[in-house]
């Protein structure tokens, strides 16, 4: 086990520091009103335990390159916390193989909404009539899975568990003070990535189908079929991004894909776009083109003024930190953002436990209501699957 303290803030009691029990850790943080986030990137076998006991501050601006290490949260609209790396704790974990079989346990406590069905295939409906008036061209339609339980619930036994499940996806919780829930994710999507040698990265993700067929079986990457509806759905968020890189004249990028990506249960389509930025000596870029690219057409739609617009007037509930970015900055000359999906909001109070999952789904012209309502459906049993059994 390595463990790395930047600086224990003073405020930690003596036995916390010499027993680094994360359990107590991050009750200890919760009680104090102090920011943490939880995290491991894809396939890596070491997690992070960040502090930040002033509880984090909101940012006005994106300029990446003069933040001190530290954490990043985004909701979908609107302005970023960042919480900074005044503790930071670093342990190598063992990641037992998951096979595929412990994704398919049945699931108990899953209901289906019928008042939520009809809303959400309502709307499906309503924006398929509006994208064949020419208002817009994708827009993407997301809802809500609220299970209560009785008992506590442990964040980081959650986080252990969904680490183990999803080696390929970056998992994080977090807790904001000012925010009082815990966000817990096991997310596919990178949004912004640099690694210390100045390689930029982000990906245009999209198009969903289950990874498991009618039989139970595994579908390989190499073995999916896609329909026209889903690499068109998919070629959007590569135009997005490319029209982004447009803005800022950039045109030495490289672009490899689309392929097949297994995301836990589920495939997508993936396409990555990377920039040497050394070679190109522009620090700056991965702050510009973060706030050029969120929201993506991958969580959002095209256009993107009419999509939020539309989202606005289609969704009932708030997306808050769902469909935003978080990940770590600046810790050893690296950024990690990702896109907050396959996401869960854990609510505590009287004995009793709230979660709320958010899942969403690219609707283009050739969208089928029931069809998207299933892609929900598998969404939110990415999470549920492991949380719930
Ligand atoms: C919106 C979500 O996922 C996004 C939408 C996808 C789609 O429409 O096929 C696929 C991957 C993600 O980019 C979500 O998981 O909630």
């Amino acid at each position: 086990m390595v463990i790395l303290i930047l600086n224990m803030p003073n405020t930690l009691p003596q036995t916390l520091t010499s027993l680094l029990d994360w359990e107590q850790l991050w009750q200890h943080t919760q009680q104090k009103r102090g920011g943490m986030a939880v995290w491991r990137l894809p396939k890596s076998d070491k997690r992070y335990f960040l502090v930040d006991s002033t509880g984090g501050e909101k940012l006005g601006s994106l300029d990446l390159e003069t933040f001190p290490a530290g954490f990043l949260v985004a909701p979908f609209i609107g302005l970023p916390y960042f919480l900074k790396a005044e503790t930071l704790l670093e342990e190598s974990i063992v990641q037992e193989e998951v096979v595929g079989s412990s994704l398919l346990k049945p699931l108990h406590n899953v209901e289906e909404n019928e008042e939520k069905h009809q809303h959400f295939t309502h709307w499906v409906s309503e924006s398929i009539n509006e994208i064949q008036s020419g208002h817009f061209q994708k827009v993407v339609l997301s809802r809500t899975d609220e299970v209560e339980f009785p008992g506590d619930f442990s964040t980081l036994k959650a986080f252990g568990q969904l680490c183990q499940a999803y080696p390929n996806a970056f998992v994080c919780a977090l807790y904001i003070p000012e925010l009082g829930s815990t966000w817990l994710c096991a997310t596919p999507e990178t949004l912004v990535e640099q690694n210390a040698q100045g390689i930029f990265r982000t990906i245009a993700l999209a198009g969903t189908q289950s990874a498991i067929d009618p039989l139970g079986e595994i579908i390989l990457p190499q073995n999916a079929r896609w329909s026209q509806k889903e690499i068109e759905e998919q070629a959007y968020v590569c135009r997005y991004i490319i029209e982004c890189f447009k803005k800022i004249r950039l045109r030495e990028y490289q672009e490899i894909g689309p392929k097949t990506i297994l995301a836990g249960n589920l495939l997508h389509l993936k396409t990555e776009f990377t920039v040497d930025t050394q070679a190109l000596n522009f620090s700056q870029l991965p702050g510009i083109l973060l706030s050029l690219l969120h929201p993506t057409s991958a969580v959002c739609g095209t256009p993107k003024e009419e999509a939020i617009a539309w989202i606005a007037k289609a969704e009932k509930h708030a997306r808050e930190l769902y469909s935003g970015y978080l990940g770590p900055v600046n810790l050893g000359d690296e950024i990690h953002l990702f896109v907050n999906l396959r996401t869960v909001k854990v609510d505590q109070s009287e004995g009793k436990c709230r979660a709320t999952y958010f899942a969403g789904c690219g609707i283009t012209e050739d969208s089928d209501p029931e069809k998207e309502w299933q892609e929900t459906v598998m969404k939110c049993q990415t999470l549920q699957r492991v949380l719930e059994n």
